[in-house]
């Protein structure tokens, strides 16, 4: 009988924190229509012209701050870790693959150990909780460009999202809890940013994302597939565990890119508004990230813990992501024997 596929997929991260492999990294993620949504002749000129050119050296100095000598970039690293562990929790059944959607592992090579395999299906996880065309939209996208090119495409199924997956708000809120969120001032629940246009673009009805009022504070059957809504609903069902009311946390987006408006509101203004209110301690979850990578060990702790400080706060606490917590991979394994 031949194994059944799983493939996870995550972002990717540059191959080394030298400024060429990052100057590639920047260029492949950016250049992506789902990423970079502007016509083409723009998109070369804005991406190769001028964000990869200046913003490589700097995220380079980044990358080499969060870079371990022995597993390099902590994205690959518990995303490799979540793969073998997620392979032995499944067994011989299955035949478990990891890729990145830019630069190394690809899928490409991913998809072909799958096919050589002959495994008998696909399933693909592109590991971001909540839906976006510019990631997980993205990742089923080039997995369907490359499979549709195959004389027999398998039967093959995608994730589209797991924001309310009960598992991993579990464990995003036992991470939290071994702070003691009760002895924090404020908390924070801040997710990955994206442009305003993308989440209108995502809104069939053309008529809700940012034209109604509140309109994505809550999960409903018009927004289901918003990443805004979506993101508040985990941050929701997070500080349900934990018994935060709402008055002790804030939803908020970081990452900003550019000068288009993105989602609001910022995380980097939520830090300052905070403190100049007389906050001293912030408790910060990322849940938009299954793996702590550059957007939470160096953006929230390192660069919001010092605009925080600098705004006459004191500490700002980053909760760790799901990594390799056993009960994340039963999630995994969960999300894999119900499909
Ligand atoms: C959580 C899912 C993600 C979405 C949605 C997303 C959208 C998005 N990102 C950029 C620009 C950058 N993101 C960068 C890093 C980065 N982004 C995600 C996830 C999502 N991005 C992760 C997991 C990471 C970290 C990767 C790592 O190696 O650790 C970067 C690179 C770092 C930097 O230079 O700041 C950029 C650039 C845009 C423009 C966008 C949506 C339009
Ligand atoms: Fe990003
Ligand atoms: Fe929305």
């Amino acid at each position: 009988m031949s194994k059944k596929g799983v493939l996870l997929i995550n972002l990717g991260t540059p191959d080394s924190p030298s400024v060429s492999d990052v100057r590639k990294y920047l260029d492949e993620f950016l250049m992506d229509p789902r990423v970079i949504d502007v016509n083409p002749v723009l998109r070369t000129f804005l991406v190769k012209g001028i964000i990869v050119p200046f913003r490589s050296p700097k995220s380079a100095k980044l990358y080499q701050h969060i870079w371990d000598d022995k597993t390099g970039s902590p994205l690959l690293h518990y995303s490799i870790l979540q793969h073998q562990q997620l392979k032995d929790e499944l067994g011989d059944e299955y035949q478990v693959e990891l890729a990145m959607r830019y630069q190394s592992p690809s899928i490409e090579s991913a998809l072909n150990r799958l096919k050589e395999a002959l495994v008998q299906s696909i399933l693909v996880i592109a590991l971001f909780p909540q839906y976006a065309s510019a990631s997980s939209g993205s990742v089923h996208e080039k997995v369907m460009d490359i499979v549709g090119n195959w004389q027999t495409i398998p039967d093959i199924s995608f994730i589209n999202s797991f924001h309310d997956n009960e598992l991993m708000i579990e464990t995003f809120a036992d991470n939290g809890r071994k702070y003691q969120p009760e002895t924090y001032d404020h908390i924070l629940f801040s997710f990955h940013g994206l442009p305003q246009r993308q989440l209108i673009k995502c809104d069939h009805t053309g008529q809700y994302c940012l034209k109604v009022n509140g309109c994505c504070d809550t999960l409903n059957d018009t927004n289901k597939l918003c990443y805004s809504a979506q993101s508040h609903h985990t941050a929701q069902l997070i500080a349900q565990k934990l018994n935060i009311p709402a008055d002790r946390y804030t939803i908020c987006f970081q990452s900003r890119l550019g000068s288009d408006p993105w989602v609001q509101p910022y995380t980097s203004e939520v830090i300052k508004k905070l403190a100049n209110e007389g906050k001293k301690r912030l408790l910060v979850f990322c849940p938009a990230f299954v793996a702590d990578c550059l957007e939470t060990v160096y953006e929230v702790s390192v660069e919001y813990h010092e605009e925080f400080i600098a705004a006459g706060g004191e500490h700002v606490q980053l909760v760790e992501s799901l990594n390799d917590s056993p009960k994340w991979i039963r999630a995994l394994k969960e999300m894999v024997l119900n499909n």
